[in-house]
């Protein structure tokens, strides 16, 4: 398959639009632009692909609205901006996507959402839902509660830790240049656009530099560093102009435009390479024959019912091991229950976990995106 076609192959794909973008050299959003993207997004939310936005802007909008002619120098204010902006950023969004009768919902993360596993799980479950329920979530940093010691600095960075939580198949990452250049093609007219690269290739990081815009804090090297963060989840990335016309829908659909940066393994290999090498099991599980069929033939998720006793000392978002009934090994996976919890559930239909634990978990022991079958 062309690597273009994996791109066009995509059913998650998430969309980053930076701050260059977004706003008229601080004069507030442009509400326009705004308008297209949606329409693009709409589009692609039809085709039957899932889409998370990650949108920057929110500063440049408090900007505007608190009649700061600069950005913000101090911690507070940059806060204030953030709050204020990000009321106008998501409103406009809304109002554009309930046109094209779209919900959406306003998802605002810190490093420390990311970076502790049971508030990983969690971030990841609610997207997971708002996606299976066809919303379209618009994610951007909590700037208003970080500080520089746990900002993720970027959305550039954002983007790409949101396609590794939501396992997204590309990132497609919306600039004010045509894509990433052999050089900033501000500084040099004769600046040569890359059309596709290995996201590894370290050679990258020299073309890129920091972003020019007053307002964004990204730059094309963090460009280039989130496609290679993206691509540790198997996501292919592709920096492109967000003024070219239609051309979320274009990159989307598969067309050259803008700067590919390729993934060395795909999603699934990169998922059984995390889970098969990265984590140590801290459990067992024992499934019936039932269970293993449904595994190995239909590459369902894990339930209760099917799982006939537990062993081990595991907390939630721990890697377990699933086992047949002689203690073959079937599969291993992320659990979303501890021992204490799972041994409540053995073998009862899910139906039953609100009455069992006293509260809606998941469904599933393990999802099937958490599922490596051996
Ligand atoms: N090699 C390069 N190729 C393209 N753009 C580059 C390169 N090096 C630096 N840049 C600069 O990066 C800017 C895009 O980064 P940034 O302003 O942060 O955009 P955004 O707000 O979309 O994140 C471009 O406008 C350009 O000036
Ligand atoms: N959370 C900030 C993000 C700033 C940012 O990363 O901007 P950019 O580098 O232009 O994507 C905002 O909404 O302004």
């Amino acid at each position: 398959m062309d690597m273009r076609e994996k791109i066009a192959s995509a059913q998650r794909v998430v969309v980053k639009i930076g701050s260059a973008l977004l706003t008229n050299d601080g004069q507030g959003l442009d509400v326009g632009n705004i308008g297209l993207w949606v329409a693009q997004i709409a589009q692609l939310r039809a085709q039957g692909k899932e889409v998370v936005l990650v949108s920057s802007g929110s500063i440049a909008a408090g900007m505007k609205r608190l009649g700061f002619s600069s950005r913000p120098t101090q911690v507070n204010e940059l806060q204030a901006a953030a709050a204020v902006g990000q009321m106008e950023l998501v409103g406009v969004y809304e109002s554009h996507f309930e046109v094209h009768g779209l919900c959406t919902a306003q998802i605002l993360l810190t490093h420390e959402d990311l970076s502790n596993r049971r508030r990983y799980l969690n971030a990841r479950s609610s997207l997971r839902t708002l996606l299976n329920l066809g919303v379209v979530p618009i994610v951007n940093e909590n700037d208003t509660v970080v500080t520089d010691e746990i900002r993720f600095g970027d959305n550039d960075t954002l983007g790409a830790l949101v396609a590794n939580l939501v396992e997204a198949d590309a990132l497609i990452i919306l600039t004010d240049q045509k894509g990433l250049f052999d050089k900033n093609p501000r500084d040099h007219k004769d600046a040569t656009l890359i059309s596709h690269a290995s996201a590894s290739d370290e050679s990258l990081d020299a073309m890129a530099s920091g972003g020019a815009g007053v307002l964004g804090t990204g730059g094309m090297l963090t460009k280039v560093r989130a496609a290679r963060l993206a691509a540790r989840s198997g996501a292919h990335t592709v920096i492109a102009s967000g003024r070219e016309g239609s051309v979320i829908l274009r990159v989307a659909n598969g067309e050259d435009l803008g700067t590919w940066l390729q993934p060395e393994h795909d999603r699934l290999s990169a998922r059984k390479q995390w889970l098969a090498g990265h984590l140590k099991s801290r459990g067992t599980l024992i499934l019936d024959d039932g269970a293993v069929r449904a595994l190995r033939q239909s590459g369902t998720s894990l339930l209760p019912v099917g799982v006939k006793d537990a062993e081990g000392s595991f907390s939630r978002g721990d890697m377990v091991m699933c086992v047949d009934q002689q203690g073959h090994i079937v599969a291993r996976g992320l659990i979303n229950y501890s021992i204490a919890e799972t041994l409540k559930l053995l073998g009862k239909p899910s139906t039953e976990r609100a009455a069992i634990l006293g509260y809606e978990g998941e469904p599933e022991l393990i999802h099937r995106d958490d599922l490596v079958v051996n």
